[in-house]
Formats: C-alpha cells, sequence, structure tokens
C-alpha cells in the first residue's frame, strides 16, 4: 500500500466510498486542515468499544499503520493521518475501512 499523499479528488472520493450507507452524522470527515479524518464511535458499552479498538489494533498491526485515538468509556474518537508524508494517503483508507467492518464485529 502507497505512502504517497493523496490529492483532494481521492481524498474526497475515498471518505465517499467510506461513508456510503452510513448516517451522515455518524461518518468519516475531514479535519479542518485537510491533513487528516476523523470519527467519532460510540458503543454500547465500555467491553464493546474496547473490542473495537483490539480489533482495529491487529489490523493496525498487520498494516504497520496506527491511529490517533482515544476513549472514554463507550466512545471512541479516531484520526487517521500519515505521519511520514504529512497528510493522508491510501493507508489511512484501508485503516478506516477495517475500521468500519470492526464496528460490526464489536
Ligand atoms: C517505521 C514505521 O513504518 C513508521 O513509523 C510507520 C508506523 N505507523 C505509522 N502510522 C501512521 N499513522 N503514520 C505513519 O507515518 C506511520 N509510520
Amino acid at each position: 500500500m502507497s505512502r504517497k499523499r493523496l490529492d483532494e479528488h481521492e481524498v474526497a472520493a475515498g471518505l465517499a466510498a467510506l461513508n456510503a450507507g452510513l448516517d451522515p452524522e455518524a461518518g468519516w470527515s475531514l479535519d479542518a486542515d485537510g491533513l487528516s479524518i476523523i470519527r467519532a464511535f460510540r458503543f454500547k458499552s465500555f467491553e464493546e468499544a474496547f473490542a473495537f479498538m483490539t480489533q482495529s489494533a491487529l489490523v493496525c498491526a498487520r498494516i504497520d499503520h496506527h491511529p490517533d485515538w482515544s476513549n472514554s468509556y463507550n466512545r471512541v474518537h479516531v484520526r487517521l493521518t500519515t505521519h511520514s508524508a504529512k497528510g493522508l494517503t491510501a493507508l489511512d483508507l484501508e485503516l478506516a475501512a477495517a475500521m468500519n467492518a470492526a464496528v460490526r464485529l464489536a
């Protein structure tokens, strides 16, 4: 997977694909600086939130790409960017898609 920075059209297309079928309030959005994407996840319990983080962590380890994230009880806030590229790459879209899938397993 490439660590080349995506242009704004690639980012917009990626976000549209990630958010297809999601409640517009619930999906991924571009941060104000355009360098990262963010999503707030809310679960039924701390256990479900942590199961989601555990599932996501396995993907992070596999693709060597890691989120900036925080957890408070049943909420997980995620920010994805590629530090080495100083912006968004295909890896961020891949990890976001994996997190969308991990929600269903949590
Ligand atoms: C050496 C190693 O591949 C790099 O430090 C990776 C690890 N995980 C990473 N994760 C993220 N989100 N951005 C990076 O630039 C990055 N770099």
